[in-house]
């Protein structure tokens, strides 16, 4: 058995062709244009290009793009100014402060600062707490995309095992409280689990998250699982996931690449929250199928 390929980056290309239209429609009927503000610190490389792309991408769906670049010597009260700026700013609906931020910055603070509304991360302890507890929040972006993707090779969740590894507070939690509100069997597996292969060999869905460069190998996949790599690892033979991506293709019913896979739909699900999110500042109702 050969599993199928979730094309990721077409799925996101899709997403934001319905994102456009709505956007498009917003602007119409109500003379409203969503506005994402992207926030960086310092020139790590890597942050450099996923912020130019969200910017690309922000315009190409019709909305408003305002990029912040700050240098890494930029002071804890010089940022909490400028989400203040942001926060008090009526074209702004979205906010994201590009992580890591460097050392010398209290990350925990300043995302806690961001406008609960504009959080288009779902970030801050508020909207973590408002999810966890099925209250309509903003959701982070990697697991939203990853929802996305498994309802529609899936359908209904219900029941279904699915092991999340990874317990991180930007994917592993929230992808473990998506799928507990989905009515999934859930298991939070990490770095001190026990018997990790027998977990997974359980799960009618794996997610893995971990940061370990090709982990999760066929042998650890149930036959017909769908498999979700969320994994982004930069070595030496380029950009590879948590998922042994072969081995796993044997026996998985499904499984997503890297790159084209899970990093497209983050993308594209930030620029459904910021559609969101504008939405709400005005009163409206949520778009059409772009939150859980
Ligand atoms: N506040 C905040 N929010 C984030 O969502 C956030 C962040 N900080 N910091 C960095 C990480 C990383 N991240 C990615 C988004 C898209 C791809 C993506 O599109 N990847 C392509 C490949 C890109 C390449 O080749 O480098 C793919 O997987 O096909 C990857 C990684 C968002 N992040």
């Amino acid at each position: 058995m050969v599993a199928e390929r979730i094309d990721g980056k077409a799925f996101a290309a899709e997403l934001r062709e319905r994102i456009a239209q709505q956007v498009a429609a917003l602007k119409a009927e109500h003379d409203l244009v969503p506005g994402l503000a992207v926030v960086l610190v310092g020139d790590d490389p890597a942050s450099q290009v996923y912020v130019g792309s969200k910017g690309k991408q922000t315009v190409a769906a019709g909305m408003n793009s305002y990029e912040h670049r700050l240098p890494a010597e930029a002071t804890q009260a010089d940022l909490l100014a400028l989400i203040g700026r942001l926060n008090a700013d009526s074209a702004v609906h979205g906010i994201l402060v590009q992580l890591p931020l460097p050392d010398h910055i209290d990350e925990t603070e300043i995302i806690n600062a961001i406008a609960v509304k504009k959080d288009v991360d779902g970030f801050t302890v508020a909207n973590t707490g408002r999810l966890a507890t099925g209250q309509r929040a903003m959701v982070p972006c990697t697991p939203l995309g990853c929802l996305m993707l498994l309802r529609d090779r899936l359908g209904d969740l219900s029941g279904l095992n699915a092991v999340v590894i990874g317990r991180s507070n930007i994917v592993g939690k929230p992808m473990a409280a998506l799928l507990l509100a989905d009515n999934a069997t859930v298991t939070v597996a990490h770095s001190r689990s026990r018997d990790l292969p027998a977990i997974t060999r359980a799960a009618d869905i794996v997610v893995a998250a971990v940061g370990r460069p090709g982990m999760v190998r066929g042998d650890w996949v149930k036959p017909g699982a769908t498999v979700i790599d969320v994994g982004i690892n930069r070595t030496e033979s380029g950009l590879v996931g948590d998922v042994d991506y072969d081995s796993v293709a044997e026996v998985a019913g499904a499984v997503t690449p890297v790159p084209g896979g899970v990093g497209p739909m983050t993308i594209a699900c930030l620029l459904a929250n910021t559609l969101t999110a504008c939405c709400r500042a005005n009163g409206l109702p949520d778009p059409e199928g772009l939150t859980p």
